[in-house]
């Protein structure tokens, strides 16, 4: 470490973003401090991906033993199924703290220096923490951020965060709504919808664009809408926005057309999940001590290695990951880039290819991606002059899903024609997001579908459904 300096490394947020740069730094035998003003874990595990799965393993529970005429075509039969609330809510705070404090503890066992407080900038190569027993100036060769993100709410949205909340609260689990409105189809619209209706409630699903999923393959959301809408208590209206919600008892919605905003339907309801995305957290963190200015949408601009950028040209030592730059707000997207910022912080320049990393939603059945939609690898075909092949292989035809009794579900893999790359994957069905790694990998590896179609996969298993998919594509030869 250069003795001008308390660390050569000091992140702010111990998030999984920050956490996994720290672990990565501490590798790569760096000096590391890291700045948390709240929990360590940050929104995936104390408010994210590690509370919402662990509803939805438990509710999925509910869901598979009420579900008597699956059981019954396996031969089994149950009594009535009940289930306590408190118990699935203890369960996700347990869960939670279990893995805040496995996380805490790789960090001082590693011989990082968490220091609590607000951490921010306080010129170049310089952070400030307001900590509580007074500020604390340090010194870093380097400077990562990883602040995160916050929900998102619409003006005219009132949060009370009993009868209108955002996951924040509906993570809690504090009661059951008999009628929710839950405002976004997004991720978490959807995976409330599946622990809320598998525990009894009726859901009314609010989307402002004309179809919902709208990040979804066309295919794979026409499936999503039979097997995760259609049967379920689920009513949507799509094309409309909140306009106004009022907390209370009831809940009062005013919905409206997207473009006359003019109130088109109101609704009472019990209580209201407002799920309309999330904002970059970059506020207060002394970006103007070194002149850099956030985006348009609040986020940190950076450029490709991951260095924060002023007027275009990156800052000397500062860098940013994770929801604060929002390139894709997912938790291991966020830590693949704190390991990316640390290699480069290293001098060893290494990029993010997001086309290879993917995501999930975890409902009953699970749905996962990675790459292009087929609409988006057509355009690019049609820029780039190639051709698109496309192939779809369903659980229907797998042993392994037929023996489960799950056979609602689709793969669909989408690759160049002329060398056979892989451009997108989408899987609907019983454990996609387990599923859908290893097209990650080969869109990673650039590995053809041609080569692919040779390797083995083990008998009867649900990886088959890719297998054949990957020996059903047509490549130039
Ligand atoms: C309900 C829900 C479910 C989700 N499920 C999934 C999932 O299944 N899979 C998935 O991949 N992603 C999921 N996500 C998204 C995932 O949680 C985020 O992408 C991820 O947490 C981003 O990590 P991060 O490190 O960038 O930020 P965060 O996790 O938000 O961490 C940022 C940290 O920085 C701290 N901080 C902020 N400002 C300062 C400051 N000035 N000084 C000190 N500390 C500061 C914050 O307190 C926070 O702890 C989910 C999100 C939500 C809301
Ligand atoms: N399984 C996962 O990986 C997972 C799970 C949950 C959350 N997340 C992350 O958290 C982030 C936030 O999730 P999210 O579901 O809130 O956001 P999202 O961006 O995925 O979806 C928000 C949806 O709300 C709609 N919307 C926005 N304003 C509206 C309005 N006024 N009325 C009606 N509809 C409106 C949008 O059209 C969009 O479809 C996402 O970026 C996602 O990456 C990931």
């Amino acid at each position: 470490m250069s003795q001008a300096f308390d660390y050569d490394l000091v992140i702010i947020g111990a998030g999984v973003g920050g956490h996994g740069a720290a672990l990565h730094a501490v590798k790569c035998g760096l000096k590391t401090a890291i700045v948390e003003a709240g929990d360590i874990g940050g929104t995936c595990v104390n408010r994210g991906c590690i509370p919402s799965k662990a509803l939805l393993a438990a509710s999925g529970r509910v869901r598979e033993l009420r579900n008597t005429h699956h059981l019954k075509s396996l031969g089994i039969q149950v009594g009535d199924v009940s289930f306590e609330r408190q118990a699935i809510a203890d369960h996700a705070k347990d869960l939670v703290s279990k893995i805040q404090g496995d996380m805490s503890n790789s960090l001082t066992r590693l011989g990082i220096d968490v220091i609590k407080g607000w951490g921010k900038l306080a010129g170049e190569q310089k952070v400030v923490v307001e900590t509580a027993s007074g500020s604390q100036m340090l010194t870093a060769k380097d400077v990562l951020l990883s602040t995160g993100s916050v929900p998102f709410v619409p003006p005219g949205i009132e949060l009370d965060g009993k009868t209108v909340f955002t996951s924040d609260e509906a993570l809690k689990l504090d009661w059951l709504p008999q009628w929710i409105a839950i405002i976004g189809s997004g991720y978490i619209g959807l995976e409330f919808s599946d622990i809320y209706t598998a525990l009894g409630s009726e859901v009314t699903l609010i989307e402002a664009l004309d179809r919902l999923m709208p990040t979804f393959d066309p295919d794979i959301a026409k499936i999503a809408q039979r097997v995760l809408i259609n049967p379920r208590d689920i009513e949507t209206k799509v094309g409309a926005i909140a306009k106004t919600v009022k907390p209370g008892s009831p809940v009062v919605i005013e919905l409206a057309d997207p473009k006359t905003k003019e109130v088109s339907e109101v609704l009472e309801v019990d209580a209201c999940l407002v799920a309309t995305g999330r904002i970059p957290a970059t506020q207060n963190l002394g970006l103007e001590s070194v002149g850099v200015e956030l985006d348009r949408r609040g986020f940190i601009p950076t450029d490709a290695y991951l260095a924060v950028l002023r007027n275009g040209e990156p800052v000397p030592h500062l860098w940013a990951i994770g929801d604060a730059m929002g390139k894709m707000m997912l938790a291991h997207a966020a830590s693949a880039q704190g390991v990316v910022a640390v290699e480069n912080i290293c001098d060893r320049p290494r990029e993010v290819n997001y086309l290879s990393i993917p995501a999930a939603a975890f409902t009953h059945p699970e749905v996962s991606f990675v790459g292009l939609t087929e609409p988006a690898a057509k355009e690019l075909a049609e820029q780039q002059g190639f051709q698109v092949g496309a192939v779809r292989t369903y659980f229907k035809g797998n042993s392994k899903a037929l023996a489960e009794g799950e056979v609602e579900g689709l793969a669909k893999v989408i690759y160049r024609k002329d060398t056979g790359e892989i451009l997108g994957a989408h899987i609907i069905g019983l454990h996609a997001s387990d599923l859908i790694q290893e097209a990650a990998n080969a869109i990673a590896q650039k590995t053809s579908v041609a080569d692919l179609s040779f390797m083995v996969h083990t008998h009867p298993t649900l990886s088959e459904v890719l297998d054949e998919a990957f020996k059903r594509a047509e490549v130039a030869h």
